[in-house]
């Protein structure tokens, strides 16, 4: 089961994660020399990444990643690793290396093989992953009733090309694998709307209805989750 961190406003609870992440960085330097984070884009990360950037890290040593990126322009508003560039990215942490998921490959199903090498090549586990959460349950990219979304939670590769059901863009994503291939898995909710979605898959249930119970239902790796009222 998850362990829960509770607070009345996501300026609270975006504090508390940035100082969780940056405390398991700063400890994955000190014993591996090296700490990797995977991050989700939307909107809940923003705040995050902004708190995060400001603190005292050996950047040079910390390898940025995506947990899923749509298949835009990384100048496009759209784009997951635009929204990494300009919150995290910056000041002393621009020394960090980051790893996209977008190529110039024509589509994400052209691009996805080269984004798998580029993932194979990265110290595994990952230190953390950072999750979020659709209204639909989704996490990642891997959405209910997505033609891929079979592949996603039972694939052994690391990353998947998605077109979703009903959202803009194709998608790269990690699996179910992947995410679970990590040391520590965060989960980032906000609102009454997503606090029942939780819930819901919380109580039980296929995966496929909510892929959030792939990181929620497990004991593989630990996952603590970050609840904002509003
Ligand atoms: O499309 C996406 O949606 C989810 C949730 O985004 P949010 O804006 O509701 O926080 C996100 O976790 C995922 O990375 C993103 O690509």
């Amino acid at each position: 089961m998850p362990t829960e961190h509770l607070f009345a406003t996501g300026a609270e609870a975006a504090a508390d994660l940035a100082a969780r992440i940056a405390s398991i960085l700063s400890q994955a330097v000190a014993a591996r020399g090296i700490a990797t984070l995977a991050v989700s884009g939307g909107r809940s990360p923003r705040p995050v990444l902004e708190a995060l950037r400001q603190v005292d890290l050996d950047w040079g040593k910390v390898v940025v990643t995506l947990v899923d990126e749509r298949w835009v322009a990384p100048d496009s508003a759209d784009s997951n690793e635009r929204l990494v560039r300009e919150t995290l990215l910056q000041g002393a942490a621009a020394q960090a290396r980051f790893v996209p998921m977008k190529t110039d490959a024509a589509d994400a199903y052209a691009g996805q093989p080269a984004v798998e090498a580029a993932f194979a090549a990265l110290p595994w586990p990952l230190d953390i992953v950072l999750l979020g959460m659709g209204d639909d349950g989704h996490t990642a990219s891997l959405f209910p009733g997505a033609a891929e979304l079979a592949e996603g939670l039972s694939s052994s590769a690391r990353t998947i090309a998605v077109t979703p059901p009903a959202a803009p863009h194709q998608r790269l994503s990690l699996t179910a694998s992947a995410i679970l291939d990590s040391r520590q898995v965060f989960l980032q909710i906000g609102g009454a709307g997503k606090k029942a979605v939780y819930d819901r898959a919380l109580a039980g249930g296929p995966v496929e209805e909510l892929p959030i119970r792939l990181a929620l239902l497990q004991d593989q790796v630990p996952v603590d989750v970050w609840i904002a009222q509003s």
